[in-house]
């Protein structure tokens, strides 16, 4: 504990060592510890939050992630092919300063799981979050026709979750899905999240040749969502529906048109084939 703390998050601050922020009196508190890192842009990392111990650590967690973005910019150009848009469509949203965060979660043993949740109900505000599972413990549920369902370990690989990013810039057609964490009360569970996203402060829209092939106006000019998302992830809901009362008000109308999308790629760079599964069809693309 007292090496955890060494790396403590300072109060209003993102990187770091901590538990949820508090935002207000009664907030419900989640069954788990972070570790919070930027990665990318490099000039913005605080390196004194970054563990020395391991002495390994600094440099697996580079190595990562630089194979991470090297993922993110394949399935981000994925996407776009597989609506017929130009490959960089989305990428070129995302700004030249992309940013990448690394967070370690861990979900200690928990006495009463039926009544405490590891992470609360929300949807990530990036472009798409790459989630190292643990290996063994369960307890990732996404919800769909508001049920909720388990996401299984599949041994070595890796677990996409599309964002609010991505839900805008493509109006809805790769949804971001709502999910949770449960807590074990046996085991404790580690999970690794990468989250990906655009520059601070560059303006993020709805690919125009999209609007005729959903019917629908969608988000407009969105800004800085994950700084937004940050700060209501304590109420544990979706930054979108949040946003859509929001946008409303402006006379924005959203149609989300397709139910979530959660798709897994094995682990390994190489050649690799990308499961998605929509509704009830599960589809294998090869990339
Ligand atoms: O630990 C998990 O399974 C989910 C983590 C997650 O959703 C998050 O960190 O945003
Ligand atoms: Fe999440």
């Amino acid at each position: 504990m007292m090496e955890k703390q060494k790396y403590a998050r300072e109060a209003g601050k993102i990187d770091g060592y901590g538990n949820d922020m508090i935002l207000f009196e009664k907030q419900t508190l989640d069954w788990f510890d972070r570790l919070m890192l930027l990665v990318r842009p490099e000039n913005e990392r605080k390196l004194k939050f970054w563990p020395e111990n391991p002495q390994s650590f600094r440099a697996i967690l580079f190595e990562y992630a630089t194979r991470i973005e090297q993922i993110e910019e394949q399935l981000l150009k994925s996407m776009s092919r597989s609506l017929n848009l130009e490959e960089d469509c989305f990428l070129k949203q995302c700004g030249q300063f992309k940013r990448l965060a690394a967070q370690f979660n861990y979900y200690p043993p928990c006495p009463r799981p039926d009544c405490v949740l590891g992470l609360k109900p929300h949807a990530d505000a990036t472009t798409v979050t790459i989630l190292l599972q643990d290996e063994e413990v369960e307890g990732l549920q996404v919800m769909k026709d508001d049920k909720w369902f388990c996401v299984p370990i599949i041994p070595c690989a890796l677990l996409v979750n599309v964002g609010d990013q991505i839900e805008i810039m493509s109006n809805g057609i790769f949804k971001s899905p709502v999910h949770r964490a449960l807590t074990n009360s046996k085991k404790a569970r580690k999970t690794l999240a990468m989250f990906c996203a655009s520059e601070v402060g560059k303006e993020i829209e709805l690919v125009g040749e999209l609007i005729i092939f959903t019917g629908s106006l969608g988000w407009s000019d969105v800004k800085d969502i994950l700084e937004f998302g940050f700060g209501i992830l304590g109420f544990g809901m979706d930054h979108l529906d949040h946003c859509t009362s929001a946008f409303q008000h402006l006379g924005y109308v959203t149609v989300f048109a397709f139910g979530c999308w959660v798709f897994t790629i094995p682990r390994g760079f190489g050649n690799h084939a990308m499961w998605f599964a929509m509704g009830e069809s599960i589809m294998c693309v090869n990339t």
